[in-house]
């Protein structure tokens, strides 16, 4: 049959799904083994261009009327626990921006100590809901009866395949095969039957992600103990069929970093991040190989998409890395990275502060013999919804009582003050956040340091910079010079298209900065993206010798251009 995803309207639709024996019935010893199919970007089909289009929201479909979304599909064990498995999956996906359906293949009751049980779901039941969802979902798939052709099926359907082959998670507990588990979980721990059924798989795969104890599995009980033994075997498991080979490095004994080995048949990579201290780390492959999928089917290639994933773990593993939950040894982690806040939080940052967003200079300050504590009060007096004392030449001990004297200013009329770059001043004036630059700390870092309450804003010009703000924990980002300016040297611009490019890859609230003023300010707010939510300044009020008559006009302006999109929007 032509299969219809390869050929129909929806092909830049991709699925990703994780396999298992009900598909492929004669795989019956590896009842707990999860297979990822995933999207066929890397055989080429899709445009990049379009891709990227509807990663970004849109474009619409056809009917003018419908967002196409990127789905992945995983076939895999629920954990009751919710760290791992289908739960994961599901979370990564979810912070990924991709739409996951799930097809549960165990139920594990499973916790934070180990599992304590494996219940299978049917094969016949499997496949009922394989047939749910590839017929309906964007995969215009003729279920057939016979299982085999099933099997080619999925096959051909999905853009492509990513194996996560579970047999053996991080805390040492048997998932692959539940007989396995009633015999006091023995080493060794798999089935020769399992692997064997399991290389029958693998040249259909694009990715297989084994961890360490997996591979050996695999490579019949090769020993894996170094980053050179896990170069081997990324090698030899490339010669069982998979595309690409990622042999994940989370367990590798005595390693500072977390080293993952990638080989695509060609070159080997050891792809390095830092190891987390953290007893948070349940989940932690299923989340890879989750993130990999959502990732491929938003149209990336392979190695971009492993690169992101890792990134992904490692920095939810850093976000996460002082949660409680549960009592035993291995912890979830928060794929959102949303539960400090929302446990810690009182007021969560307003993205309406950023409308009228004012940044103070040393250097302005004194040309007009203005102190920084008036110019706050006027800027803020003047309709400044928040304000950030950007310092450059200025003593700490100063900086911090500049930054306490407008704390109180600002606290007395409601509005946020945040510190430019400088967190240990904002931590000491408990100020109520900070903005940092490309060159300042990362925003991970920063978040970690500050805590979940304060906000973090960051200057960003190009969408994958805006991405890595929103993975470091960032409140909202800061995008220009939309102008040429002179009170940042070596700044490039990047015009309104710039800006609107930004605005539009990211789901954070944004901020303009750059020459704007009042002569330009309604141009810039008309782009017209609704996360775009104001716009800062600094010598349009600060390099004028009234700061508290340039604000009161720059709102005006502003209160009209704002009130002029909403009604054309009508
Ligand atoms: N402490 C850590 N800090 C940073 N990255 C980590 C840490 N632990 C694991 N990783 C990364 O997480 C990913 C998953 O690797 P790991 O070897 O733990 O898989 P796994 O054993 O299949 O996971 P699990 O069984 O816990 O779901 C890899 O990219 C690995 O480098
Ligand atoms: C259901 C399930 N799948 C995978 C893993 C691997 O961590 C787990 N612990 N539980
Ligand atoms: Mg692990």
């Amino acid at each position: 049959m032509a299969v219809a995803f390869l050929g129909c309207t929806h092909n830049f639709n991709c699925l990703a799904l994780y396999h298992d024996q009900a598909v492929l019935p004669e795989f019956r010893q590896s009842k707990g083994l999860s297979f990822l199919v995933n999207s066929r970007i890397s055989r080429g089909k899709q445009s990049r261009a379009s891709m990227e289009m509807r990663g970004s929201g849109g474009p619409m479909t056809s009917d003018h009327s419908a967002v196409k979304i990127p789905l992945v599909l995983t076939v895999a064990g629920s954990d009751s626990g919710a760290g791992a498995g289908i739960q994961a999956d599901l979370k990564a996906c979810a912070a990924r921006g991709v739409y996951c359906s799930t097809v549960i293949t165990a139920v594990t009751a499973q916790n934070t100590v180990g599992v304590q049980g494996v219940n299978i779901v049917p094969e016949d039941f499997v496949a009922e809901q394989m047939k749910s969802v590839l017929s309906d979902m964007d995969v215009d798939v003729n279920w057939p009866d016979n299982r085999e052709l099933q099997m080619k099926q999925v096959s051909n359907s999905m853009a492509a395949l990513v194996v996560d082959p579970v047999m053996v998670s991080t805390s040492g507990d048997v998932l692959a095969d539940p007989s396995i588990l009633a015999l006091e979980k023995r080493s060794p721990c798999v089935t020769a039957d399992t692997c064997q059924k399991l290389e029958e798989l693998l040249p259909m795969a694009d990715i297989v992600t084994p961890n360490l104890k997996e591979a050996s599995a695999l490579l019949d009980g090769v020993k894996i103990n170094t980053v050179s033994d896990m170069l081997s075997a990324a090698k030899l498991l490339h010669d069982m069929g998979p595309r690409n080979v990622l042999v994940k490095g989370g367990d590798l004994p005595d390693s500072l970093d977390a080293v993952d080995v990638f080989f695509d048949g060609e070159h080997l990579y050891e792809l390095r991040s830092s190891r987390i201290k953290t007893r948070n780390t349940h989940g932690t492959g299923c989340t890879l190989a989750s993130c990999i999928a959502a990732e491929l089917a938003k149209g990336s290639s392979m190695l971009k998409a492993v690169k992101a994933s890792k990134f992904f773990v490692e920095t939810a593993l850093d976000y996460s890395k002082d949660i409680s939950i549960g009592k035993g040894p291995q912890g979830p982690f928060d794929h959102l990275m949303n539960l400090k806040h929302n446990s810690g939080r009182q007021v969560r940052f307003n993205p309406s502060d950023l409308f009228l967003y004012a940044v103070t200079d040393s250097r302005m300050n004194r040309k007009w013999g203005h102190s920084i504590s008036d110019a706050v009060k006027d800027a803020v007096q003047g309709g400044a919804t928040i304000v950030q004392l950007r310092e450059k030449d200025i003593e700490t001990g100063d900086f911090l009582e500049a930054a306490k004297s407008c704390l109180q200013i600002c606290r007395a009329h409601g509005i946020p003050l945040l510190i430019n770059d400088r967190i240990d001043v904002a931590l000491a004036s408990d100020a109520d956040g900070v903005h940092i630059g490309q060159s300042d700390m990362p925003a991970h870092v920063a978040r970690s340091l500050l805590g979940p309450e304060k906000i973090i804003g960051v200057s960003c010009k190009t969408p994958e910079q805006a991405e890595k703000a929103w993975l470091g924990g960032a409140d909202y980002i800061g995008s220009g010079g939309v102008y040429p300016t002179n009170t940042k040297e070596n700044n490039r611009t990047i015009g309104l298209d710039g800006l609107k490019t930004v605005c539009l890859a990211s789901k954070l609230p944004v901020v303009a900065i750059g020459g704007i003023n009042i002569s330009n300010a309604r141009e810039v707010m008309e782009i017209g993206v609704p996360n775009l939510k104001g716009v800062a300044v600094v010598s349009a009020l600060f390099d004028r010798e009234c700061v508290l008559t340039e604000t009161r006009k720059l709102h005006a302006v502003l209160t009209e251009a704002t009130a002029a999109a909403a009604a054309a929007a009508k």
